[in-house]
């Protein structure tokens, strides 16, 4: 389920994001979006990962803003519809979480 496309109201925010904050993401100066960088041992693995998260994106019809240089993957998440942080973007960042969390789990270095 995507959710909802509505923006995240502060008492949402103060309840869904402490839990993105404490892996890495964090909210954008100027931008209502949350950002994280990720870096992995090879390209493969990078690419790997991307091509989980873009699978994903695509059945929730939500997609990341994201650059990808060798090991490294930049990721923003905001929802065009609300120009801001919806339910969908939390959706996607913990299914990112998990991918991300999950690589890491095989042994490969991941910050
Ligand atoms: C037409 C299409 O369903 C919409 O443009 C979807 C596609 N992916 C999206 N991704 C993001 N991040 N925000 C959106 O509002 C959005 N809308």
């Amino acid at each position: 389920m995507a959710g909802k496309a509505h923006r995240l109201s502060a008492e949402e925010r103060d309840q869904l994001l402490p839990n993105l904050r404490a892996v890495g993401w964090n909210e954008l100066e100027g931008r209502d979006a949350i950002f994280k960088q990720f870096h992995f041992k090879d390209f493969n693995r990078a690419f790997g990962f991307m091509t989980r998260v873009a699978l994903q994106a695509e059945k929730l019809d939500h997609h990341p803003e994201w650059f990808n240089v060798y090991n490294k993957v930049h990721i923003t998440l905001s929802t065009h519809e609300c120009a801001g942080l919806s339910e969908r973007d939390i959706n996607l960042a913990s299914f990112i979480e998990g991918k991300s969390l999950l690589v890491g789990r095989r042994g490969q270095r991941h910050c």
